[in-house]
């Protein structure tokens, strides 16, 4: 059923509660891959009605109707009967719009199903390039499949306003309903009443311009897309003094006022994904989308509700932001100061003890999509720190230590080269349509560079802080290098 909505503001587009097949028809489900259950209905036990114990619950498949042992009171057939948690749309500050609980939901809850039109990959690239000429801002398409998204930006499911964040309270569940693969919003947690919906996108960066990210979660990425490789290979670097990454061309706040309350917030990588969730569920192109000049003003998200039955004050963006008591902020606190050390001290041994203090060294230049990318990063001079201590012994130690790192780097370098056809071609699916040998050798092969590279770095600050230095007469410093002159721990 479908029905055009005019609220107040919401942009134009068609509501629909089932996806809406445009390339091919919807599948019909074959007699033999019907899955039957085991279950038997007990009146005393609702949940024996296909509760979580049921085969097909587990397996991520719903009932078929009319095949269900436990008929009419079978309740895994969620998305068939449309079973979701009670919502409403609001308007977010900075976000447009998005989606909140109207009711207290609990962990592993369905929420909505995440409806659009089902179109081929090669549709949603056209697609992505059009809508990117219109400049459209927001993007509703996610990955289905290898071969297919789902586009919800001209018809879709309330699904469609759930903003991102990085620490989000649902994630996306792909189910397989009556043969077909249909994505879920899933509840991650229990979430109360009035807070607002959130998932990872998971967002995939392939060029254009750049979101900021506003979920406003302590341990943001800051970019929407920022943990993907085309964002981190265009736009970080190692910079100069500094030991943290930072934005390339793009500052990371327009202005003080912007710089969210959390410190963090500019310094941390990415989190991890769990990995419970559909892996890359969504790839929404961000070609298209403008830098967005929105700031994070507040911890609470001020709320316009569309229904006054919620008290706008009673909605929240997430349990963490609202409650920033003193204890999380100690916790904060003590985190900062922690990395704060911890950076001072790396800070230290790198220019001090044995990292070239003369102009960056460019590693290499990479090229990603066509488009060459500087990548600068600060090397250690192992010929240099080797130079200078005493031992033999620690001299070839840490020759060595610097000849293994250079053969794994050039090994990752050359398989990159096999893997980047596969990345080009597809740039949606980069991961799905890697060879899993490849993969695996690549996996091997960065394992090998980081080994090689901790090794080096542990071997010369242990020889640096453990071996006596020749004598200056003996050292290039001597001859006027002094700017690059490796200090000893014991000076
Ligand atoms: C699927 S839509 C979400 C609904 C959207 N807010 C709306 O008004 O229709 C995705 C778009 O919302 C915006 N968005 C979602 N999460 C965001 C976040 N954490 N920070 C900034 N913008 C966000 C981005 O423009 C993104 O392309």
């Amino acid at each position: 059923m479908e029905k055009a909505q005019h609220t107040d503001g919401l942009p134009e587009y068609i509501h629909i509660q089932q996806n809406d097949f445009l390339h091919r028809k919807h599948k019909k489900q074959k007699e033999e891959d019907i899955a039957t259950c085991d279950c038997i209905y007990d009146v005393r036990y609702p949940d024996s009605a296909c509760g979580e114990r049921c085969f097909n619950f587990l397996t991520s498949t719903e009932c078929t109707p009319y095949c269900c042992p436990c008929g009419s009171f079978c309740k895994n057939q969620r998305f068939q009967k449309c079973e979701y948690a009670k919502s409403k749309l609001f308007k977010t500050e900075g976000r447009g719009w998005g989606l909140l609980a109207d009711e207290h939901i609990k962990a592993g809850q369905f929420v909505i199903e995440y409806c659009g039109e089902v179109i081929s990959c090669k549709e949603a690239k056209l697609r992505a390039q059009a809508y990117e000429k219109q400049g459209l801002v927001d993007a509703y398409i996610i990955s289905l499949n290898g071969s297919e998204s789902i586009d919800a930006t001209k018809k879709g499911s309330h699904a469609r306003f759930i903003n991102h964040s990085c620490q989000p309270n649902c994630e996306t569940r792909k189910w397989n309903v009556l043969g077909e693969v249909r994505v879920g919003i899933f509840a991650k947690q229990d979430i109360p009443a009035g807070t607002e919906f959130s998932y990872d996108y998971n967002f995939e960066w392939y060029g254009g311009a750049k979101v900021r990210c506003l979920c406003g979660a302590p341990f943001c990425s800051g970019f929407l897309g920022a943990k993907s490789r085309g964002f981190q290979e265009d736009t970080y670097l190692w910079e100069d003094d500094d030991d943290r990454y930072s934005v390339e061309n793009v500052p990371l706040y327009d202005s003080d006022e912007d710089v969210p309350t959390s410190k963090h917030l500019k310094t941390m990588e990415s989190i991890k994904f769990d990995s419970n969730i559909t892996e890359n569920h969504i790839s929404v192109k961000v070609d298209h989308i403008m830098e967005s000049e929105q700031h994070l003003q507040s911890k609470a998200f001020v709320v316009e509700s569309l229904n006054s039955a919620v008290p706008v004050d009673a909605v929240v963006m997430h349990e963490t932001k609202t409650e920033v008591n003193e204890e999380k902020t100690l916790q904060l606190q003590d985190i900062s100061q922690a990395f704060g050390q911890k950076n001072e001290m790396v800070s230290r041994i790198r220019s001090n003890y044995f990292v070239q203090t003369s102009p960056l060294k460019t590693k290499k230049q990479v090229s990603y999509n066509g488009r060459s990318k500087n990548h600068a990063q600060k090397e250690v001079d192992a010929k240099r720190v080797g130079q200078l201590l005493a031992s033999k012994e620690a001299q070839e130690e840490v020759y060595t230590y610097e000849e293994i790192k250079k053969q794994t780097t050039s090994e990752l370098d050359s398989l990159y080269n096999e893997v980047r056809p596969a990345i080009e071609e597809h740039e949606r699916d980069n991961q799905d349509n890697v060879s899993t040998s490849v993969a695996e050798r690549w996996i091997e092969a960065s394992c090998s560079k980081l080994k090689a590279e901790f090794d080096l770095y542990s071997s010369i600050i242990k020889n640096v802080a453990c071996t006596p230095r020749r004598a200056r007469s003996e050292t290039n410093s001597a001859k006027g290098d002094i700017e690059n002159d490796v200090k000893f721990l014991t000076n």
